[in-house]
């Protein structure tokens, strides 16, 4: 029941409006991308796309995102959608009309687009959720260390193919990885290989003297080493040469279901931004409210 030009007759200007407050936001600071990009994708496998990770927590409820996978979300994203509300609002005719899940999902299509990756008529109508629990997001993000069979079923569980399981992933070619995240990769891999074999050597040593053992637990690099401020298909030419970050990238070229896609979308990148809306979209339908299960919050941290 998403359709695109949902708010024309109450705000017919909020596309502009979001995207004024996302290109500002952008100027002053990168990391608006990967935070939004990211903020959206943790939101949707979580309770549907509901905004439902930006609510805070408060008395005795423990939100969304003070669950472990939710801590690394760069506050960037959560400020994003916090400023393009105001602005939203303070239009008289859009005051309160506007769903935060909706912001939310509208800024995603713009920083993409804003870092040089395709830009898509984005669907609107979404509800914001009524309940955000630290509980609920166990089981529902997909962990670093997954395989593919792990990522195809928590992906097939929202709906979405291993197709559109691989456009996403390619959200990797833009932002940051604190280094515990594929610390196992590196140090004490297993018996017989310290480092990961499937890792590429010259890839693994720079890791390593970027995360040396002991490193500052705040210290992140660059997901991509070749474009990370480049929303491109770069990402499946670093898989091609050992240099995904995570196992969950790397398994994607190394297991031979996956391969034969990261190898086209490698060499065509028309081919890939034409999955990634594809994929994009449908992350945008998952779990979406509506009547009595939503409404639109005041305030996209608390509930109304
Ligand atoms: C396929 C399974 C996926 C796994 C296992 C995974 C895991 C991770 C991990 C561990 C990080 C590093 C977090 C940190 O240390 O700060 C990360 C970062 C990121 N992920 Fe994923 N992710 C997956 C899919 C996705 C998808 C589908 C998207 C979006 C469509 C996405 C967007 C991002 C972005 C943009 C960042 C960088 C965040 C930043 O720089 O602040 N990821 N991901
Ligand atoms: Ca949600
Ligand atoms: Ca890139």
């Amino acid at each position: 029941q998403l359709r695109q030009n949902y708010y024309a007759n109450v705000c017919p200007n909020v596309e502009n409006i979001v995207r004024n407050v996302v290109t500002q936001k952008f100027q002053q600071t990168f990391v608006t991308v990967p935070a939004t990009l990211r903020l959206f994708f943790h939101d949707c496998f979580v309770q549907g796309c509901d905004a439902s990770v930006i609510v805070a927590s408060s008395g005795s409820n423990t939100a969304e995102k003070d669950h472990p996978d939710n801590l690394s979300l760069a506050g960037d994203g959560f400020d994003t959608v916090i400023k393009a509300k105001a602005a939203v609002d303070a239009i008289p005719s859009c005051t309160n009309k506007v769903s935060c899940a909706d912001i939310l999902a509208m800024a995603t299509r713009d920083v993409v687009a804003l870092s040089g990756g395709p830009s898509y008529a984005v669907e609107l109508g979404r509800l914001d959720g009524l309940s955000s629990t630290a509980a609920s997001v166990n089981g529902k993000l997909p962990q670093p260390t997954f395989n593919l069979n792990q990522l195809n079923s928590l992906f097939a569980a929202n709906g979405l193919t291993q197709t559109d399981m691989i456009a996403l992933s390619a959200a990797h070619t833009v932002g940051f990885s604190h280094c515990g995240k594929f610390a196992n990769r590196i140090y004490n891999f297993s018996n017989q290989n310290p480092v990961d074999p499937t890792l590429n050597q010259n890839y693994a040593s720079q890791l390593q003297s970027m995360c040396p053992r002991n490193v500052d637990p705040r210290i992140a690099i660059n997901m991509d080493p070749t474009t990370p401020r480049t929303f491109d298909n770069v990402y499946f030419q670093n898989l091609q040469q050992g240099k995904g970050l995570f196992t969950s990238d790397q398994v994607l070229f190394t297991d031979r279901r996956s391969k034969p896609t990261v190898n086209a979308w490698s060499s065509n990148s028309p081919a890939f931004q034409k999955a990634f809306i594809t994929a994009m979209t449908k992350l945008g339908r998952v779990g979406v409210k509506t009547g009595s299960n939503g409404n639109i919050r005041r305030d996209c941290s608390a509930f109304n």
